[in-house]
């Protein structure tokens, strides 16, 4: 048997406002929406059974639970309606190329500054518990853009490296790479990882970390992704 994930609250993708701010949740299939083989739904074994069954039974059959992911497109234009946002939804069209397991997404848009930042990427973390968030815009020296001050009060462990990387891949690209601030960090079991603004940075930049996202997301306790190899392979140490 296999399950195919549904659209959760029949709202389906229409944008919502609220105020400044657009928001749309959606519990939606992954780009395959199947469970892969070995996680097929098995009727749990009976109270009866021994500890070790259940625990087989909770670890490696049990049906993976979706992942939950977060996309915040932080912009004072896209969120006031003076542009379409078109970051956002390539981040999620670049996901759904890449991951094969079930997983959700939490759209948020959202204008740029310091407290807007700050409260959304807390609220994501702590009250809707995501897995992975992706943010895009806000990294540069402008004064608006305050992405990576409100990153520094959210993030409870900085993980350089990202930004490391992806500036590096970008600057084979654009010479203005250099100007973004883009970081990523690990708040309880969310990992937060920056974009640029610009939609054409999301494919470079996503490319560039992705394949070390899944592990990370084991380490800190957050929902297991799986991807397809001809789009990202994952890399997760041999015993992992
Ligand atoms: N979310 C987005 N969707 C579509 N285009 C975008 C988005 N973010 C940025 N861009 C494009 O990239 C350009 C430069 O990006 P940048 O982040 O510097 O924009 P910005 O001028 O700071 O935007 P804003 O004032 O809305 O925050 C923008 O002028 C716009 O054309
Ligand atoms: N891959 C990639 N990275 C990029 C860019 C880009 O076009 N492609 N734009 C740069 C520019 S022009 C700026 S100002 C910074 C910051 O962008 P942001 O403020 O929209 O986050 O990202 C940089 N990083």
């Amino acid at each position: 048997m296999t399950l195919r994930w549904t659209r959760g609250n029949g709202h389906g993708l229409a944008f919502r406002p609220r105020s400044r701010q657009h928001r749309r949740t959606a519990l939606e299939p992954g780009p395959i929406g199947l469970n892969p083989p070995d996680r097929r739904i098995r009727l749990p074994p009976s109270r009866s059974g021994t500890r070790s069954q259940r625990v087989l039974w909770t670890n490696r059959i049990a049906p993976m639970s979706p992942a939950r992911i977060g996309i915040v497109t932080i912009s004072d234009r896209a969120s006031s309606g003076g542009y379409a946002d078109l970051s956002g939804p390539a981040i999620e069209a670049w996901l759904r190329q890449a991951i094969t397991s079930p997983w959700s997404v939490d759209y948020r848009v959202i204008p740029d500054g310091f407290e807007s930042v700050r409260d959304t990427l807390i609220d994501m973390c702590d009250h809707a518990g995501l897995d992975l968030i992706c943010t895009t815009g806000g990294t540069g020296p402008a004064p608006r853009d305050l992405t990576p001050e409100a990153m520094a009060a959210v993030i409870e462990k900085p993980l350089p490296g990202f930004g490391e990387q992806m500036r590096r891949i970008s600057l084979n690209e654009v010479p203005t790479a250099i100007l973004s601030r883009q970081e990523a960090g690990v708040r309880g079991k969310t990992l937060i990882v920056n974009l640029p603004g610009k939609p054409a940075s999301i494919a470079v930049c996503l490319g560039a970390v992705f394949p070390a996202i899944p592990y990370c997301l084991d380490l800190i306790g957050a929902g297991r992704i799986e991807t397809d190899p001809q789009v990202c392979v994952a890399f997760r140490p041999k015993g992992a």
